[in-house]
């Protein structure tokens, strides 16, 4: 009842359309109830009598008013297509206009596949209800009124025995429907349940292949068409029966009503045409409200396809704009965090207390360790979540009251991920930043991507597929940093821009930082700390605080974290092309296993080491492997992967740029404890246990350092 009251809310816009379909209908029901009643008149006031007078009338009649029926039923069908195809026009329009005003924590909330799954089944469903079955289902409803009416003003008593006997009609249904709403959402939700099964098979196709994952990923998906096969069976059973239920009581009606019929004649209570249009009518209203009855079914489902509509709709987008929000003037940013305090949930916080002045045209990096908060931190300053407590600040105006149109064109920020639309290089540079075709080239050639793109055949109106899947992920990085620098933004926030670049690339990249410097406002984000040397100024976050501040040399001078983190990443050699790397004897004496051992000595281990590189998605290391090799992270980022005693993987740990893993393989062949995967495409140094124990035989004092070293570590 809700859910009608609803349809016919989504109608109330339209008033002009509503009232002329209304008419019209009212014409079309007014004409197919009123047409039995030809019969009474035409049995009892022309066939008895025998008057052909009185049969052309009742002739006439019945062809003009069936003329006009005919008529209105045309124009009536035109104007619900109308009407329907506007309703629906705008309730897509709505939903996309929401879509688009919700931030990270909604996309993050819902999959791809169940927001497709709205546009795409829950808005067809949707459609046919307010085009095909609403109508319908009032056309039958308004049938059944003033069938009943005319019946009453037929024989009301056999018209009461009538509706007694319909009461049947409406318990079976009754009793059904809370079953079929069940199946319905189990039904649904299992469609959901498959439709983001397929979404991550096509989206992580080369993860899943790499890792191997096919059987996995076929046994979870012959589950789910196992459970859609069980769900559908359960929903066309529900469905039949509800649908059949109203015939057995409309045999048990039509019982009732030949029977009275019969004695009212017999009695002379009734006459011959009487009943003849009294059966007809009732025939008519009967397979009305049988017809409702089966409606039954398809409005449910439309009403779980609204509810879930409406369940986006109703999401409140949580950055939202101000009313009367402000124009950002376009200048030379300055930013300010004061005291910001920020948590994606509720119960935990990932930013405490954070504030920071950043001046106008300065350059100035966030790095710390992972997972301590800088990303967050920059996804604040674009405004991709408000803080908890405190206040971000573009210029001295609270980036709230900011407009979002203008916050966006002064800022850009540029993120690892990198998704490029499916159309050609050109639009996915240009987008509608306004730019000429020389500036694109200009900021492609800045941004070093120029020469690739010229070197395709098709150049610029290169097509792009796949979301950018089938170019490499430095290509896809340059291409949005070009995209970025098109937009011209005065403030220019960069996530981790340069770890999926080759050391050249990232070289060319970082000097392109260097000279828009003064030109811009740049906030970076990285882990690599030789590209922010040359920062104005480098924050340093630790467990969601800014622990230190200061230039590279300052926090250098000052021999804390920035320190250790320094002494970490320093002592690699890498090829311009990334693809060979050396470590130097004195960085190999920073590892703790090997303190003491003499320069000579670790000049040969240095030597033993060969470079290694991996994509995103690798697994350098499997838990329960025999280990044979050690590692040291000259770049790239990996994850620590544990499987819990409850078999679900868990990420305990990230390393990255100087870090080491697996040293206990150089002495003893004992199974890996974790799994190591690769975040991004890095290079690693490694050597083999075989090599190292050669060199031990050599010189026992490097067996005995490392035993020493690991049994202080490991007891
Ligand atoms: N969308 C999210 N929902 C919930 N927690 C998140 C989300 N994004 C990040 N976090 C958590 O917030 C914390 C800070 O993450 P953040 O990405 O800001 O750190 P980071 O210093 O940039 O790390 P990294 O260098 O690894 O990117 C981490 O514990 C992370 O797991």
């Amino acid at each position: 009842m809700q859910f009608l009251r609803t349809l016919l809310h989504l109608w109330t816009p339209y008033k002009r359309l509503t009232g002329i379909f209304l008419f019209c209908l009212l014409i079309e029901v007014g004409y197919s109830v009123a047409a039995p009643i030809s019969l009474k008149y035409l049995v009892d006031e022309a066939f008895t009598p025998k008057s052909v007078h009185n049969f052309a009338i009742i002739l006439i009649v019945l062809l003009s008013t069936g003329f006009i029926n005919i008529c209105a039923s045309i124009y009536g069908e035109y104007t619900l297509g109308n009407l329907g195809g506007q309703i629906i026009k705008k309730l897509r329009i709505e939903l996309f206009t929401h879509l688009q005003k919700q931030s990270l924590p909604f996309h993050q909330k819902y999959r791809v596949g169940d927001l497709v799954a709205r546009f795409s089944s829950d808005m067809t469903s949707l459609e046919r209800v307010v085009r095909i079955v609403f109508p319908y289902f009032l056309k039958e409803a308004l049938s059944v009124l003033l069938g009943l009416f005319i019946l009453f003003s037929i024989e009301w008593k056999l018209t009461l025995a009538m509706l007694v006997g319909s009461i049947l009609m409406f318990i079976g249904p009754k009793l059904l429907q809370g079953r079929a709403e069940t199946a319905n959402l189990d039904y649904k939700e299992s469609q959901e349940r498959f439709t983001n099964t397929i979404d991550e098979m096509v989206k992580g196709h080369k993860t899943i292949k790499s890792l191997h994952l096919q059987a996995r990923f076929q046994d979870r998906a012959r589950k789910q068409v196992q459970e859609l096969f069980t769900f559908g069976l359960k929903l066309q059973l529900a469905g039949s029966m509800m649908e059949r239920l109203p015939l057995i009581s409309l045999l048990i009606l039509n019982g009732i009503m030949i029977g009275f019929g019969g004695y009212l004649i017999f009695h002379d209570m009734m006459s011959i045409g009487g009943f003849m249009a009294f059966f007809t009518l009732f025939l008519s209203v009967g397979q009305s409200g049988s017809n409702l009855s089966s409606l039954i079914p398809s409005l449910i489902d439309s009403s779980t396809s609204f509810h879930r509509i409406r369940e986006i709709l109703d999401h409140p987008a949580t950055v939202t704009e101000d009313a009367h929000s402000l124009e950002l003037p376009s200048s030379l940013p300055s930013i300010r965090m004061d005291e910001v305090t920020f948590g994606y949930t509720e119960e935990a916080n990932q930013l405490h207390n954070v504030s920071l002045r950043i001046a106008p045209g300065s350059y100035v990096a966030f790095i710390g360790p992972s997972g301590s908060g800088k990303s967050t931190a920059l996804q604040l300053l674009s405004r991709f979540y408000d803080p908890k407590q405190g206040s971000v600040s573009i210029n001295d105006y609270d980036i709230r009251i900011l407009s979002e149109a203008s916050l966006r064109k002064q800022s850009t920020l540029v993120t690892q991920d990198t998704f490029l639309f499916n159309t050609t290089i050109r639009d996915n540079l240009l987008l509608d930043s306004g730019a000429s075709e020389v500036e694109m080239i200009a900021a492609a050639k800045q941004a070093n991507i120029h020469d690739v793109i010229a070197g395709w055949p098709n150049g610029y109106d290169t097509e792009v597929h796949h979301e950018g899947g089938s170019l490499s992920g430095g290509e896809r990085q340059r291409l949005s940093i070009a995209r970025a620098l098109l937009r011209k933004p005065n403030l220019l926030l960069l996530d981790e821009v340069t770890s999926a670049l080759d050391p050249a690339t990232e070289s060319d990249i970082n000097q392109l930082i260097e000279r828009l410097k003064s030109e811009k406002t740049i906030v970076s984000v990285t882990h690599r700390l030789s590209s922010v040397m040359n920062a104005d100024c480098i924050h340093v976050f630790q467990d969601g605080r800014i622990i230190d501040s200061g230039t590279h040399q300052e926090l250098l001078h000052k021999n804390n974290l920035y320190r250790t983190l320094w002494d970490k990443q320093y002592g690699f050699n890498l090829s311009q092309d990334g693809l060979y790397a050396t470590v130097e004897m004195d960085r190999l004496a920073k590892l703790p296993f090997f303190e003491g051992i003499a320069p000579t000595l670790l000049k040969n281990i240095a030597l033993l080491f060969t470079t290694e590189t991996c994509n995103e998605g690798e697994n350098i290391v499997r838990e329960g492997d025999e280990g044979n090799k050690f590692y040291i992270i000259v770049r790239g980022k990996f994850e620590i992967i544990k499987r819990m005693p409850d078999g679900v993987e868990r990420r305990v740990a990230v390393l990255q740029d100087g870090d080491h893993f697996g040293e206990i393989a150089l002495l003893h062949n004992v199974p890996r404890n974790a799994t190591v995967r690769a975040m991004g495409p890095s290079v690693l140094l490694s050597v083999r246990q075989e090599a190292f124990h050669r060199l031990m035989a050599e010189h026992p004092q490097i067996k005995q350092s490392l035993e020493h070293t690991l049994q202080k570590r490991i007891g």
